[in-house]
């Protein structure tokens, strides 16, 4: 895995299992938009919605115990969206084996203090993920 911080890493916990006993799928999507939404609305300095969600795939599973990582960053900037590409990282509970089971990208809207789209306050070079996450 290549060295980067993550956006945030969770364990999965029975609660987060679909009916045939693997982890949920929306569960990993609801992770990733956790993770994206955080880093859009850092980056953003306000109020960061989801506008969209597209090409999603889910190319590995994981088990309860397994532990989540979700790897983001801003891929583009609008006038007022940013586009974040996420991917989802599990580390078997007991050891360092890792696979990648999901994939995703999430577009914000910057909102305004009454709710409007408004034009994002940093340059699309600055648009980098926020590092050192990782503690
Ligand atoms: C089974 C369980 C599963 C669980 C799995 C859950 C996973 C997924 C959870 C997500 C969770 C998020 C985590 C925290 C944040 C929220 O919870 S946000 C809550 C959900 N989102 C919302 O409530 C947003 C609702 N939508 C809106 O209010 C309006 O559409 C918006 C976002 C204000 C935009 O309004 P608008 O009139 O379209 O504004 P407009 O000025 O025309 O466009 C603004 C920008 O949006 C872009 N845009 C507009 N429409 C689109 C579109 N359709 N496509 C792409 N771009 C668009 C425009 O291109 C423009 O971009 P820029 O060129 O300015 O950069």
């Amino acid at each position: 895995m290549p060295d980067r911080s993550p956006l945030i890493r969770v364990t999965a916990m029975p609660a987060d299992t679909n009916p045939y006993g693997g982890v949920f799928g929306g569960w990993l999507m609801s992770q990733m938009a956790l993770g994206a939404g955080s880093l859009a609305s850092r980056v953003g300095e306000g109020v960061a919605v989801v506008v969209s969600a597209t090409d999603f795939a889910f190319p590995g599973k994981m088990a309860v115990g397994d532990e989540l990582s979700v790897y983001g960053e801003i891929i583009a900037t609008g006038n007022t969206s940013m586009t974040v590409t996420l991917e989802a990282i599990a580390r078997e509970r007991n050891s360092e084996v890792t696979v990648k089971v999901a994939q995703g990208t999430f577009k914000f809207v910057l909102l305004d203090d009454e709710g409007r789209p408004r034009p994002l306050r940093i340059a699309a070079e600055a648009a980098q993920p926020v590092p050192e996450n990782d503690g």
